[in-house]
């Protein structure tokens, strides 16, 4: 492997990294312009309908453009979208050579950029550190592949898998630290989503608290008789959109008395919330991902329906037990052990004194 090459790429990979939680629904991309051994231009998107990474390195570069190499992380976009196509900017300005870590899964995007920027005699090399570059936008990448939003479910429990007490007590199972980084995942999704019954027990705000602010989701509460309390918080704190989504048997008076400028009622055509359906009408109004917190039944309907991508359990050295405590996946469950749900562990680590587990639906 090149390592000035691999140098340049990765700090386009990190540029982009650091952009967490700003740029949906579009990709987080770095780009880096390089003349003569020096670094002439760096930039990464920052935010949807805003400037193009390539767009900042090749203002930053000026002149110094001209015969230069460029490191991008995805496919310079060939598309009029909300801001020009970057191919032809990467062309005017004189780039001679452009490594591209990965093609663009958009499929108004996908090789059209390659291919202009071959026609214009650049010399493109591409899938530089393209394994690093991919995993730079999972929410993107399986939103452009399937349509669907990227769907995270989140569980807290004792050691012994427990939620909560048998009296419904919960705080806190997890520390300080723990559950800080799940604040952290609240800014990175588009949308977090929990169960009436959590809105009853927990009257919880969905918002995310962390020392320097950051974006709060759109809070999706699935509440299928429209049961909640008209004092809830995430009714009346304006502190981001919250979308209630109903079955179809809610009367429109009921509807009509419960919205308002912060808060949207979505009824669905079927008496019951289908998973399903519910995350292609979610896609419809621009989520590409959803952090699921709960509870036991929500996630149950996620798991049966398989509609998730990964689950995030933190374990907190506790012992909680009871016949009667809930645990993290509620439902009627499984008879037979060759219908539980086969996860593959991406990663563990200590957090505080929690265990945060990643595990992934296999694919296929
Ligand atoms: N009880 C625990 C959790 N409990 C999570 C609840 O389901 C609910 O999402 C929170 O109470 C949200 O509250 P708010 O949005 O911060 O006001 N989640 C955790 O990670 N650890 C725990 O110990
Ligand atoms: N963020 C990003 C790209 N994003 C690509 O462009 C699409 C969004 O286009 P627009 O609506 O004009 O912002 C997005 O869906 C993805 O395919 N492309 C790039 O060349 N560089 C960038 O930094
Ligand atoms: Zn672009």
């Amino acid at each position: 492997m090149m390592e000035q090459e691999v140098r340049y790429m990765k700090l386009a990979i990190d540029m982009a990294k650091q952009m967490v939680g700003q740029t949906s629904p579009n990709p987080k991309v770095g780009a880096v312009v390089v003349r003569d051994g020096e670094i002439v231009g760096i930039g990464a998107h920052m935010k949807a309908g805003e400037d193009h990474a390539e767009v900042h390195a090749l203002n930053m570069a000026g002149d110094k453009a001209n015969g230069a190499t460029m490191f991008v992380t995805l496919e310079p976009c060939s598309h009029f979208g909300k801001t020009p196509p970057c191919a032809n900017l990467v062309i005017d300005r004189g780039i001679s050579r452009i490594y591209v870590a990965t093609l663009d899964p958009n499929p108004v995007v996908a090789g059209r950029g390659v291919e202009r920027l071959k026609q214009a005699g650049i010399d493109v090399h591409i899938g530089l550190l393209e394994e690093e570059a991919t995993e730079l936008n999972p929410f993107f990448n399986h939103f452009m592949k399937t349509s669907l939003p990227y769907v995270t479910l989140k569980a807290a429990s004792s050691l012994d898998g427990k939620t909560a007490t048998t009296t419904g007590e919960s705080k806190w199972i997890t520390g300080e630290e723990a559950r800080r980084d799940v604040h952290h995942s609240r800014q990175e999704h588009d949308a977090i989503l929990v169960g009436v019954q959590t809105i009853i027990e927990d009257d919880p705000q969905l918002t995310t608290r962390l020392p320097f602010g950051g974006k709060n989701p759109t809070r999706i509460i699935l509440d299928t008789h429209l049961r909640i309390p008209r004092s809830a918080k995430v009714l009346n704190d304006r502190e981001a959109q919250t979308l209630i989504i109903t079955g179809s048997q809610v009367a429109m008076d009921q509807i009509e008395e419960i919205q308002s400028e912060y808060v949207q009622v979505i009824k669905l055509e079927a008496e019951s919330i289908q998973i399903r359906s519910l995350l292609e009408r979610m896609a419809t109004i621009g989520i590409t991902s959803i952090y699921v917190e709960g509870g036991a039944t929500v996630h149950a309907s996620f798991v049966k329906e398989r509609c998730f991508q990964q689950l995030i359990t933190y374990l907190a050295p506790k012992i909680i037990g009871g016949f009667t405590s809930p645990s993290i996946i509620g439902g009627a469950g499984i008879k037979y052990m060759d219908e539980a749900v086969d996860l593959q562990t991406i990663s563990f680590e200590q957090i505080g004194d929690d265990l945060k587990i990643v595990s992934v639906l296999k694919e296929g």
